[in-house]
């Protein structure tokens, strides 16, 4: 389903932060929300599912407007990993058993279970399975959240720095991960990440934040080195290793 955000604009008390966002993103695609810090791209993930409430704007998913929904039909739709999340002394399979909550009627099916032990499976998190989400390492941790946002069954991740925990082998597994994923079921990621490499690597199309609105939304293919100069006021140089994009600074 294509997602389409129009007028976004969101204040926390009267500081301007996010004004006339738009984008448009289309099923199987993983858009990579870039900026400085402090841009807004957690402001922005939040308002797409209404954790925070946009001054103005739509947030259509197909014919819906995601804005006139509830939490809990949100939650249907759109799954979110934040940036920050508490400790949790559920065991890891209860913990990701919870993407279900927005399935289950009374208790969990075989088929919920199922679906949690495939996603543990894929993530390499099946020997966690019984220990508590609050014994787990950063890395470890941060990859329980990314499974329960899998087993939420989402159309639409919205993933706020889903890597910045893992290390380099971890970081590649679980952005595989979610690019199979977005293929294999049809559904599409927003995702804020501060890594260049990882970005054009996994990314579809960018949508670069400055100066609180869009500087650009722009395929992988048409990424200038100019364009990272202006959102992030560095010089840096696109290569090309293997016929994968680098990003290298000067
Ligand atoms: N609850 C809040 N009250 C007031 N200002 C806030 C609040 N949360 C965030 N801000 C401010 O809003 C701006 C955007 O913050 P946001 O977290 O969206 O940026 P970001 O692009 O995700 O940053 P980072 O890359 O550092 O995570 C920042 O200037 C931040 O200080």
């Amino acid at each position: 389903m294509t997602l389409l955000v129009k007028d976004i604009e969101f204040s926390y008390n009267s500081l301007a932060i996010l004004k006339d966002i738009r984008f448009k993103l289309g099923p199987r695609q993983l858009l990579g929300v870039l900026g400085v810090n402090g841009a807004g791209k957690s402001t922005l993930l939040k308002c797409l599912n209404k954790i925070l409430h946009p001054k103005t704007g739509s947030v259509f998913l197909g014919s819906r407007d995601m804005l006139m929904l509830n939490g809990a039909e949100i939650a249907r739709h759109m799954a979110y990993v934040p940036q920050k999340y508490g400790n949790e002394s559920l065991t890891v399979f209860d913990a990701v058993l919870l993407g279900r909550k927005p399935h289950i009627r009374w208790a969990a099916s075989q088929k919920d279970l199922r679906i949690v032990e495939n996603i543990l499976r894929q993530m390499n998190l099946e020997k966690f399975s019984l220990r508590p989400v609050n014994t787990l390492s950063g890395g470890e941790m941060q990859k329980v959240i990314i499974a329960r946002a899998l087993a939420q069954e989402p159309e639409i991740l919205l993933l706020d720095e889903p890597t910045s925990s893992l290390d380099l082998k971890n970081q590649f597994e679980v952005m595989n991960i979610i690019s199979r994923v977005i293929r294999q079921q049809d559904l599409s990621a927003v995702v804020s990440i501060h890594d260049l490499n990882l970005a054009v690597r996994f990314a579809d199309l960018f949508l670069m934040i400055k100066d609180n609105t869009v500087y650009g939304l722009v395929e992988k293919k048409d990424l200038t080195p100019e364009m990272v100069r202006d959102v992030y006021g560095i010089e840096v140089l696109l290569g090309n290793i293997k016929g994968h994009t680098v990003i290298v600074p000067v």
